[in-house]
């Protein structure tokens, strides 16, 4: 089972190497609006599958706003740390 911090993990590398399909390498190279419009339409996914789907569509669509959330931090440069010093 993945992490957070596995997944951040992961996309950092993905961000570092840049290979041919990845879907993070072009949401980054959207850049940051693109990707805060993606996070918006992620968060109404959430909110609409918690009032009206299943628990584990509900935990899917949570999944997808992490992963979005993660390209924004690392289209910012902030890392897990950054954020957990919040929490
Ligand atoms: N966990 C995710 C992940 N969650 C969500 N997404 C992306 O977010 C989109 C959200 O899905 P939706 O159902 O909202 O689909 P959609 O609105 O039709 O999607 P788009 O047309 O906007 O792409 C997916 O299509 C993916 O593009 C993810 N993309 C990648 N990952 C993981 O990130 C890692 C790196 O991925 P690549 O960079 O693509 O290699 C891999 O481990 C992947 O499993």
């Amino acid at each position: 089972m993945k992490t957070f911090d596995a997944l951040f993990a992961e996309l950092s590398e993905k961000a570092r190497i840049r290979p041919e399909g990845s879907g993070t390498v072009r949401e980054l190279d959207a850049g940051v609006h693109a990707i805060g419009k993606k996070i918006v339409e992620e968060a109404a996914e959430v909110w609409m599958a918690a009032e009206y789907q299943s628990d584990d569509e509900t935990a899917e669509e949570i999944s997808q706003l992490l992963y979005h959330l993660q390209v924004l931090m690392l289209a910012k440069g902030l890392s897990p740390a950054d954020i957990y010093r919040h929490l």
